[in-house]
């Protein structure tokens, strides 16, 4: 099944001066189980490439299908419903909710989908690593640690596709190994469909398909190998 599906996809930003074209004839398919990263220099349009790819943001031209179905057939609220039940998104600055407890923080976004599995959020935090963090704020973790609540809370829902920016921008080498190590767990074991954005290239070597931006285009799609 095609998780993702762009046909000649362009995002413009009409500036004072002009406009601005971020993303440049733009074709794409990603399939359920892959496992992606996106990569190039800053500005090159990676970020803006999967707010669009996640309904986050309009595309100004092209075709899209999310799901096998065009982005234009979602209403605003079934979008929405997307998003937070098979779409997860994790980002380098973890944006935990400092007032709750590690717990608490994954069970908000359980909650947002209709229903709290106590058992559920306990066995995802025992497969992260951070069952001993439960009762924990975020501002008394480590950066590893709190990227594992991010990457818990972003689970919960058990996501189809997980979309990740940057996840490991802010840890150390031996933290984004094991962060790795669990992305690769969550794809294989899982089958689940992950999509991220990074600078490293650790990162991106482990990812099976790496595809590059530059100034807005896809310049390389390659399975690693
Ligand atoms: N809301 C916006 N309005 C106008 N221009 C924007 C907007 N969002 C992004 N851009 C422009 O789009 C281009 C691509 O930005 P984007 O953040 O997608 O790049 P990136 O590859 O993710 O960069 P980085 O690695 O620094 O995060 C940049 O030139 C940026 O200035």
């Amino acid at each position: 099944m095609s998780i993702i599906k762009a046909l000649n996809l362009f995002k413009t930003y009409t500036l004072q001066d002009g406009i601005d074209t971020v993303l440049k004839d733009i074709n794409l398919t990603i399939n359920e189980g892959e496992y992606v990263a996106i990569i190039g220099p800053t500005g090159s349009g990676k970020s803006s490439l999967i707010r669009i790819l996640s309904g986050l943001e309009q595309k100004t031209s092209g075709n899209l299908m999310l799901f096998e179905k065009p982005i234009e057939n979602y209403s605003t609220d079934a979008l929405t419903e997307l998003r937070i039940a098979d779409i997860g998104f994790v980002f380098q600055s973890y944006q935990l909710i400092n007032e709750l407890t590690v717990y608490e923080n994954i069970e908000l976004a359980a909650t947002l989908n209709g229903f709290v599995d106590k058992d559920k959020i306990y066995q995802l935090m025992s497969e992260l690593h951070i069952k001993s963090y439960a009762s924990f704020y975020p501002n008394m973790l480590s950066g590893g640690t709190k990227q594992r609540v991010a990457i818990a809370r972003a689970l919960i829902n058990n996501p189809r596709l997980l979309f990740l920016d940057e996840p490991t921008g802010n840890l150390d080498d031996k933290t984004t190994n094991q962060l790795l190590l669990l992305l690769k767990e969550q794809n294989e074991l899982h089958q689940r469909t992950l999509i991220i954005i990074t600078h490293d290239k650790d990162v991106a070597t482990q990812a099976k398909r790496v595809i590059e931006l530059k100034n807005g285009a896809i310049i390389r799609d390659e399975t690693n190998g």
